[in-house]
């Protein structure tokens, strides 16, 4: 089953002299409860692609599809509610909050919304990730590793249908990156979501259960 399709899709960015193609009639389908990698050079348009499924961007032209409906048309405020509810996100920098501990940076999201903390849920996510002894502590106290567990529990606390992931390793060394992805591969699994991954390293876009490769706004293959 397709979770998320984009039909035609285009964006540009500037006007004019400084118009930038950066993505150029995308068709893609991405399939539920599977590891998509997203692959390709700097500038290929990964980013913009994720940021465009992702409705962090708008598009120029064309559509994208989550379960069949358009989300390109949406207001920023039903868009915003869908990414609250279906979409958890990972980017490179960690981006925790410094002044509360690991336990409210994972559980803020669902606080935000103003919905009941599952505790056993977040405690089985914290059993996994290994952050069990870590509840108490501030970012600051963690390695970059760490830091970036935290991230991934707080992307998983909503439930989300879809993870969305950019380079979430592009801080990390290459040990440390292993482990993340095998955590994050563990948690996709485990509860069944469907997990769309940037990156540059070919390694990891082998672990993936479909590998899709962007060059100059265009995919080259799926
Ligand atoms: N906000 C923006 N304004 C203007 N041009 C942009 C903007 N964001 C990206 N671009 C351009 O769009 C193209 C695609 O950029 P994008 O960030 O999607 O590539 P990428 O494959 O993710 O690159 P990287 O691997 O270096 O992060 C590039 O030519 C980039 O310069």
């Amino acid at each position: 089953m397709k979770i998320l399709k984009t039909i035609d899709l285009s964006k540009t960015y500037g006007k004019g002299e400084s118009k930038v193609k950066a993505l150029k009639n995308i068709n893609i389908e991405i399939e539920k409860g599977k590891f998509t990698s997203i692959i390709g050079p700097s500038g290929s348009g990964k980013s913009t692609l994720l940021h465009c499924m992702a409705g962090l961007d708008d598009i120029t032209s064309g559509k994208v599809l989550l379960d069949d409906k358009d989300i390109s048309t949406l207001s920023e405020e039903k868009l915003s509610q869908l990414r609250r509810r279906k979409f958890g996100f990972i980017f490179q920098s960690f981006n925790l909050i410094p002044v509360v501990d690991v336990y409210e940076n994972i559980t803020l999201p669902v606080s935000l919304d103003s919905k009941n903390v599952d505790k056993n849920y977040v405690y089985e996510i914290i059993e996994i990730l290994g952050l069990k002894d870590k509840i108490k502590k501030f970012p600051n106290e963690l390695s970059g590793g760490q830091q970036q567990r935290v991230a991934i529990a707080r992307a998983l606390v909503n439930k989300p249908d879809i993870i969305f992931a950019d380079e979430p390793t592009g801080n990390l060394d290459s040990k440390t990156t292993q482990e993340v992805i095998n955590l994050l591969k563990l948690c996709v699994e485990k509860f069944g979501q469907t997990l769309i991954m940037i990156t540059h390293n070919n390694e990891i876009a082998k672990m993936a259960d479909v590998c899709i490769k962007v060059q100059d706004g265009k995919v080259l293959e799926q």
